[in-house]
């Protein structure tokens, strides 16, 4: 560059030939510089063969620098011509003097004619270059509807071949993932049907010679009379596609996604009153499938999330113990909640969950019957004050199939939830591993459970997709041999192709981080039903089992520094890993995040609250119970606040009926509650009776 500039600088003035004009500038500039050059030639004696040479050059440069921006020859020659002629009148004006009339007028005239000239060249210049542009699309257009040409003639022909249907073509449409094409064709008078194209699907993809896993699926068009023929032919199931990292909320209403089809779509599953039944062998991807589903619910902000998963937990664990043990943090550096809103891991707590889904749901159906009145619905309007308890049942197929007597009565109580509990907000999402026959002959799932996934993996044995999706013809489970892929069906989406996207442990934590602020909170009315089994679903005793069966943990004794890979006590201090036990710990841990975000004061029952607390917060710790109706929080709050007086369940309800609208027949539900379990003593009887919460009660 600075050599260029040297070298540019040592040989005089630099003539950029390529320098644009307009028809005015080019003309002014070459009438003043050939008026500048023969009135300073006439001064100073140059000899006028001089501004010839200097025209000849000029119009030289021109034509060679027009030739390489590929001017047309009609520029081409005006720009010469304007070079000679300016040059011819330079010469004449040198000898005969530039400033008479004569001269100066030829001059004017001159430049018009430049000006002139240069305006219809270039307008002849532009209309060339638009008229280039113009064949140039008229060439692609072409070459477009020559290949949806070939296309429609292909599949004509292929159809009548296969089907016997004569088609007419209508349009083709390239998708823009560049994953296939769609054929939108009329049937023939007669009644052809697009069913019988549809079942031929397998024969059509053959015939086309489609790679692996891309399909021919036939669809109804937009009336009876026509059809949608969805052609893959690239197979996105074969790339591992992860989890979308985008976390945002999601909505029960607006569905859940839940993998893509072969066009790269995302398909979604509505949930608000169907089940699911999700079927895959082992090594299927199953379980994979099931973290997709759950972090579709976390991400909800409608949903809460119950898990059984009587097979130690691997479905529901990643999502609870990142969460209890203090692994993650929120942005703000707050404790998490776990992704998950409650897991059963032992038969016992499966049954408890069950028993108050279906106190839950008769609750529900009792409670709100103002709020359905007034909706003018009897489906239970979900929301985030109301939210929908979405049941995933690992292997839950192989529980209602089971022989075994206790195992039997698990199953009851699933297909008791199944049977009364769509229109209140909540369903059920069953996986089993292969048992669909049993499974699919219940009239109730085959009724209520109508989003059907079978994954295949590659698996052909036992996968009955006939039973799984009925009057869908032309799905074999060779088109998806792929861990986490297979087929998919709803009540909005015919069963097709698709695959779960695949999710990582570290997408599951950074999930749990971001939906932990928008879990919602079981309403009132459900909490209340639900009861202490819920409240303390994460008691030491209860969670007992993630710790046994903690993955890598192969010692279950107590392991206060947190080596290894079991639950992590390194929050500990030296003093408190002497004095407590490990369950003791998780529970303290667990209720210090709840008091985290709702109070202050420590949990009298760890051996460092010993003495009384010097601040004057909520301590839900205090309560040993996760109360997780905010009312409820409160409720224990005034409870505790009213220290060795006590209080009733008329001053409590008055407190809160303006923020919560909580009546007293509900606190005395409270109260009868937490005197049961011990919360709360009553003292007095009739109308002397009140409440004194335990750490203020006389013996304590
Ligand atoms: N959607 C997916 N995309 C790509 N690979 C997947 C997908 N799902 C699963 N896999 C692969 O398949 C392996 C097995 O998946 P997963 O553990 O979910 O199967 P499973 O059916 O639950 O098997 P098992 O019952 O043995 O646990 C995974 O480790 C992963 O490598």
């Amino acid at each position: 560059m600075s050599s260029t500039a040297a070298a540019n600088k040592s040989s005089g003035p630099v003539l950029d030939w390529a320098a644009g004009h307009g028809p005015v500038t080019g003309a002014l500039s070459a009438t003043t510089g050939a008026f500048a050059v023969a009135a300073t030639g006439a001064a100073t004696a140059m000899p006028p063969g001089w501004a010839l040479a200097v025209g000849a050059a000029g119009a030289l440069g021109h034509t060679v620098i027009g030739l390489r921006v590929r001017n047309a020859g009609r520029t081409l020659a005006t720009r010469a011509a304007s070079w000679l002629v300016g040059a011819g009148w330079t010469t004449w004006a040198m000898t005969h003097g530039p400033l008479t009339w004569a001269t100066l007028g030829s001059l004017a005239t001159i430049g018009v004619g430049i000006g002139a000239a240069a305006r219809s060249s270039a307008l002849y210049e532009e209309a060339r270059e638009e008229e280039a542009i113009t064949a140039e699309q008229r060439q692609i257009a072409a070459e477009l509807s020559a290949e949806r040409r070939a296309i429609a003639a292909e599949w004509v022909d292929r159809i009548q071949r296969v089907c016997s249907i004569n088609l007419r073509v209508l349009g083709v449409e390239r998708w823009e993932t560049g994953a296939g094409f769609s054929i939108d064709a009329e049937l023939p008078p007669g009644g052809a049907t697009w069913n019988k194209i549809a079942a031929e699907s397998a024969r059509l993809s053959a015939d086309a010679r489609l790679p692996h896993g891309c399909t021919a699926t036939a669809s109804p068009g937009i009336d009876q009379g026509r059809v949608i023929i969805d052609v893959t032919t690239v197979n996105v199931l074969e790339e591992e596609r992860t989890y979308p990292t985008d976390y945002g909320p999601l909505s029960l209403l607006t569905g859940i996604p839940w993998g893509y089809r072969t066009n790269a779509a995302s398909i979604l599953a509505y949930l608000r009153e169907q089940c699911a039944l999700i079927v895959g062998p082992t090594g299927s991807g199953k379980t994979n499938m099931v973290h997709t589903i759950l972090a579709g619910f976390a991400r909800a902000e409608d949903v809460l999330t119950w898990v059984i998963d009587l097979n130690a937990g691997s479905a529901g664990l990643p999502w609870v113990l990142p969460a209890l043990n203090g692994e993650i943090k929120a942005e703000d550096g707050k404790p998490v909640r776990p992704g998950v809103d409650w897991l059963a891991g032992t038969y016992d707590e499966a049954m408890t969950m069950l028993e108050t889904a279906v106190r839950v749901a008769k609750q529900r159906k009792m409670g709100y019957q103002d709020v359905l009145a007034k909706a003018n619905t009897d489906l239970l309007p979900i929301g985030r004050s109301i939210p929908q308890i979405m049941l995933v049942i690992d292997e839950g197929a192989e529980i209602l199939a089971s022989p075994d007597r206790s195992v039997r009565k698990l199953a009851e109580k699933i297909l008791e939830v199944v049977r009364i509990a769509r229109a209140m907000g909540i369903r059920t999402v069953l996986t089993a591993l292969g048992a669909t026959g049993s499974v699919l002959s219940n009239l109730m799932i085959r009724r209520e459970a109508k989003v059907r996934v079978a994954l295949t993996g590659g698996e052909t044995e036992g996968m009955d997709l006939g039973k799984m999706f009925p009057g869908t013809r032309g799905l074999r489970v060779d088109q998806a041999p792929y861990k986490g892929a297979g087929f998919m069906g709803t009540p909005e989406s015919s069963a097709a192709l698709f695959k779960a996207w695949r999710i990582l442990p570290n997408q599951i934590r950074d999930i749990i981080a971001a939906t932990s602020d928008r879990h919602p909170r079981l309403d009132d009315i459900s909490a209340k039903a639900a009861g202490p089994a819920y409240a303390r679903r994460w008691d030491t005793e209860r969670t007992a089992w993630m710790r046994d069966h903690n993955p890598g943990d192969d010692n279950t004794d107590a392991r206060p520094s947190g080596a290894g890979s079991g639950l992590k006590l390194s929050a500990l201090t030296d003093q408190e890993a002497g004095q407590v036990s490990p369950e003791d710990e998780m529970l303290r841990r667990f209720r210090a995040e709840i008091d985290a975000q709702f109070g202050t004061a420590p949990d009298p029952h760890s051996p460092a609250a010993e003495t009384p607390p010097t601040m004057g917060g909520l301590n839900l710790s205090a309560l040993r119970g996760e109360q997780d109706s905010p009312a409820q929080q409160e409720a224990l709050a005034l409870l505790l606040g009213a220290g060795r007086e006590g209080t009733g369940a008329s001053a409590i309800a008055r407190a809160l009926a303006d923020a919560r609208g909580t009546t007293r027949q509900t606190v005395v539900g409270w109260l009868k509650t937490w005197v049961k379990d011990g919360t709360a003593v009553r003292i007095g009887e009739g109308t002397k009776a009140r409440y004194v919460h335990r750490r203020h009660a006389p013996e304590s």
